[in-house]
């Protein structure tokens, strides 16, 4: 990824409010967060951003990793003038937020970890997501995505879809060779910032058993919260439970020194 690559990204909040950035998950856009926002920008000044070739997010030319979304997001914090934040992510938008925080602890003063994992399962799966939607488009993968994102009950899937199905096929495939590249199981004791694993309990792509649940062992005195009712997009399925959870580690951890 050029050093000059810049994510679509927006800022919403009080203007003296501490920072939280939000990230968001393989083929959503920035607007995963909306069902939390209200609550979010009451007191903080939320920056949202849009991973590559997703929402108004450019592709970048050539390959990147996790690490080179995580500097970008570093890049951001610069821009708004932010030296620490607290961050929040969702899936691959919380491998962005573990790196960050490995990568430059002194930024990252709370972490929430969102329905994510420190590595996403073997490579060869992602390669092969990465290889279709480079030839068919993201239909084959916008077609499944419903149950792979929510409980059989969920009613409210369409505008998720919606996201995924506005992906550049581009920007998608090489956030699935992001993922596949992915791994920072032995990093997580050097991760610093205090950390709240939120896990879905039905989520099928990172389910608690070996995904929220090594967060939470690895990271030290990382706290877990498991919703019920909820899968892999569970601030969507179950957005009252995950803000609660987001505030109260927020609150309880970070008030916005640092600035
Ligand atoms: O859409 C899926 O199959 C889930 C992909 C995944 O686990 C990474 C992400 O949601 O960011």
């Amino acid at each position: 990824m050029t050093p000059v690559y810049v994510p679509h990204h927006r800022v919403e909040g009080p203007p003296g409010a501490p920072v939280l950035v939000l990230g968001p998950s393989l083929g959503t856009t920035m607007d995963l967060w909306q069902p939390q926002l209200p609550e979010l920008t009451r007191s903080w000044r939320v920056l949202r951003y849009d991973l590559p070739g997703h929402g108004g997010s450019p592709v970048p030319a050539g390959p990147f990793t996790v690490a080179d979304l995580a500097d970008a997001v570093a890049a951001l914090l610069d821009r708004v003038g932010a030296g620490a934040a607290a961050y929040a992510g969702v899936s691959l938008g919380g491998a962005v937020g573990t790196t960050l925080a490995l990568r430059a602890p002194g930024r990252v003063a709370s972490l929430v970890l969102v329905c994510t994992s420190p590595r996403f399962g073997d490579p060869g799966p992602w390669r092969d997501r990465a290889a279709l939607v480079r030839r068919d488009g993201v239909e084959p993968v916008a077609r499944t995505a419903a149950d792979r994102w929510f409980t059989p009950s969920f009613t409210g899937a369409e505008p998720y879809v919606a996201m995924l199905r506005g992906t550049d096929p581009e920007g998608y495939a090489g956030c699935c060779d992001a993922l596949a590249d992915f791994d920072v199981t032995a990093r997580l004791p050097e991760v610093s910032a205090p950390t709240l694993v939120i896990a879905g309990a039905q989520d099928g792509p990172t389910p608690p058993a070996g995904h929220a649940d090594r967060l939470a062992e690895g990271i030290p005195d990382a706290g877990l919260v498991v919703v019920e009712g909820a899968a892999h997009l569970a601030g969507a399925e179950r957005p009252g439970p995950v803000t609660d959870a987001i505030t109260a580690h927020l609150d309880r951890t970070w008030k916005g020194t640092g600035r």
